[in-house]
């Protein structure tokens, strides 16, 4: 029943002459695989280039190359937009705002019974209907979806397609031409409501940096048109009667309708929330996405036919992994959701039942031996913000001066309110009569405001979490927002103590332990000291290399001089913190030094998995608006503004380069240099 189109991409000329030397009539099987696949803009075809061999490829290079970037940028459009379609699908199949119960397919006109009242405001896993007609099930898949395809996509449009565009409006047009119809009934009524509506419809407008102008229509399935790319001139020639209006890239995402909480959207709320929750859920997995493919997406995009085709699957699978996972988090009570497609999501879903809005991932108590704790009260994903707050008052941490302390501190503790003043002089006091109460708790609830900062902040909440040498916590002093923040580093189970390190340097026992005695006043018994003795010599002689290692890829000079051994060490480091169960910012902070180490010798390629790496594991650590995060996703989108680039060029390499196709073992020797298990140049 589904209309197709003609492909209006690929058309030969129907020669195969050599495009250098032309008159050659040898079998001709190279072709230029950059721009092959490119789709034609103004209706005539595109030609197609071949060549005798690699010499006549490559003299014809300087001749072919600007037509050939000006293709390429159209096939990756042309990929960008099969990429998406298909993530919309993805996500619909998964997350379908109707419960269909049945689907009628009558010729062109496809109606879609509804079962009426139990969940209608919910998204639902599209039931296994219309399994053997893909393009049928494509369409009603993406049914009245252009609205939501705006909120859901458009960070993954901006990442998919950046380098390629000089703009991309999302524009509001009024559709003319459909081959098919879809409608709804409900299973209660008998009369169909088969009358199509007169609805707005979205799309993309990009503008390439060639100045051709086109569509990305990505959800045009539903009214027949399953290609997604369009001359802009000839789309709103003939698929379309109004252009209503054109917004900016995220408009509709960014919409107040979108951002108004649940309550003050009434009945559609529950699903809007839904699907909010599912949009953000989406955005914050797009980083760890294009880290994981090597490199930026419009690489991906530019690869061969079978390389785009595996990573294009690879994706997709992906992206409905995260779906399941996250619907099973945002909507954990309904037992219409995807959850129920996945044994393996439930059971994470069990794992980690989220907070309701009023209560906290944590409740303080007291612990045996400790005094009061910070302790789970749910299942905490690695990941988690666990808290966030603004410290009660600052107090300097190079000041020495007792006297002078005191008089600061004490201005600060008169200027609480009755309420926190109270709840100040109820924090712990490991300082015992040697200094006046107030001096005593600020030095022992104090904690850092950044690595190297003059000032720790005193916190009510935040300084109730003790100290493990295996802390499953990371604190870390988030400028942006003015506020301390508290991670998960790994699953923390409920009823687990949340946890941080105090010391600012891992040491082996005998050197941490007099430490932790003498200046915090306590005897450390965490999971790490507590090990039998034989395990903790292992760890100890683990610790120690990590520490020489770690001073060793600090070393400017190492870097200059002997990178690969310095990324040898880095490569080290990473698999000796995994040994010993580390999973904090000391894992950003070697992808980082292995992101220094390349792009000091101008490898670009190099550089941005390692800058991706460090920016996903800085997310799970600090989250997105860490200010340490913004700066090394920074490299990432553009590895030559680090100012180490290009101190020698002895690895010189574009960031084109990073390779496709590879499997996972062989891409990891390909970033380490590593060849037949050796390190190499
Ligand atoms: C910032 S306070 C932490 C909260 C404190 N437990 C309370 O009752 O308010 C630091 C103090 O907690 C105690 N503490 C922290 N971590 C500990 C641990 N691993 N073992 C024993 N005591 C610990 C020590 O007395 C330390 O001086």
């Amino acid at each position: 029943m589904m209309a197709t189109t003609t492909p209006t991409d690929e058309l030969r000329d129907g020669g195969s002459r050599c495009n250098r030397c032309n008159r050659c009539l040898k079998a001709t099987t190279n072709n230029c695989g950059g721009c092959s696949g490119a789709p034609a803009y103004d209706k005539s075809p595109v030609r197609r280039v071949f060549y005798c061999d690699r010499n006549c490829q490559k003299a014809d290079w300087d001749r072919h190359k600007t037509e050939c970037r000006d293709l390429q940028s159209r096939k990756a459009l042309r990929r960008a937009g099969i990429v998406l379609k298909a993530a919309m699908c993805q996500i619909r199949k998964n997350a379908y705002p109707l419960p269909v119960a049945a689907v009628r397919n009558d010729a062109e006109q496809i109606t879609l019974k509804v079962s009426a009242g139990k969940g209608a405001d919910r998204l639902h896993p599209f039931p296994a209907l219309l399994q053997d007609d893909a393009g049928l099930l494509e369409a009603v898949l993406l049914y009245e979806s252009s609205a939501e395809a705006m909120v859901y996509l458009c960070n993954l449009v901006r990442a998919l397609l950046d380098g390629l565009y000089t703009s991309i409006l999302e524009v509001d047009v009024l559709p003319t031409s459909c081959k098919l119809r879809i409608s709804t009934t409900t299973t209660t009524t008998t009369t169909d409501t088969d009358t199509p509506k007169d609805v707005s419809h979205y799309v993309y407008r990009v503008a390439l940096k060639n100045k051709e102008i086109w569509v990305l229509d990505i959800t045009g399935a539903q009214h027949g048109y399953p290609d997604t790319l369009f001359p802009w001139s000839e789309y709103t020639q003939e698929r379309c009667g109004k252009i209503n209006r054109q917004r900016s890239l995220g408009f509709y995402r960014n919409q107040p309708k979108y951002l108004l909480n649940e309550a003050q959207r009434g009945a559609e709320g529950t699903a809007m929330a839904d699907e909010r929750a599912l949009a953000q859920a989406l955005d914050t997995e797009i980083p760890k996405w294009g880290a994981e493919y090597g490199g930026k997406f419009t690489s991906l995009l530019k690869s061969s036919e079978v390389d785009f085709q595996a990573a294009k699957d690879r994706f997709l699978d992906q992206v409905e992994a995260h779906v399941q996972f996250s619907l099973a988090r945002i909507s954990p009570n309904d037992s219409s959701t995807a959850k129920k497609q996945s044994q393996a999501v439930q059971a994470k879903q069990e794992k980690t039942r989220t907070p309701t809005q009023k209560s906290r991932w944590y409740c303080t108590k007291a612990v045996p031996g400790k005094g009061q704790a910070m302790v789970a009260t749910a299942n905490i994903p690695r990941g988690t913000r666990i808290l966030s707050e603004t410290p009660i008052f600052r107090v300097p941490r190079d000041e020495h001066n007792h006297y002078t302390l005191e008089r600061i501190i004490a201005r600060e503790v008169e200027r609480l309110s009755t309420g926190r003043s109270e709840r100040f002089f109820a924090l712990h006091n490991a300082h015992g009569n040697n200094h006046s109460p107030a001096l005593g708790i600020a030095r022992t609830n104090a904690l850092p405001l950044g690595p190297d900062a003059a000032e720790g902040g005193i916190f009510l909440e935040a300084s109730r979490i003790n100290h493990s040498c295996r802390q499953n916590a990371q604190n870390t002093w988030n400028a942006n927002l003015g506020k301390i923040t508290i991670h998960a580093v790994r699953d923390i189970k409920e009823g687990e103590e949340i946890t941080i390190s105090y010391l600012s340097t891992f040491e082996n026992y005998a050197v941490r332990h007099p430490r932790l005695r003498d200046t915090f006043h306590f005897t450390c018994a965490c999971e790490l000291c507590a090990l039998p003795v034989m395990l903790r010599r292992q760890s100890d002689r683990r610790l120690d290399r990590i520490t020489r290692l770690d001073g060793q890829i600090g070393d400017g000079v190492h870097i200059v001089s002997t990178p690969l051994s310095c990324l040898r060490d880095a490569h080290e480091l990473l698999r000796l913190l995994e040994e010993e169960g580390i999973t904090d910012a000391r894992v950003a902070r070697v992808y980082y030094d292995a992101l220094q180490i390349a792009i000091a010798h101008g490898d670009q390629a190099r550089a941005r998995v390692f800058a991706q790496r460090a920016y996903a594991a800085r997310v799970v650590v600090e989250g997105e608006d860490s200010p340490n995060a913004a700066r090394v996703r920074k490299y990432a989108e553009r590895p030559a503004a680090h100012r180490l680039f290009g101190t020698t060029m002895k690895w010189r390499q574009a960031v084109t380069k990073i390779p496709l196709g590879l499997n996972g073992d062989e891409f990891e020797n390909w970033l380490w240099k590593k060849a037949k298990g050796r390190l190499s140049s």
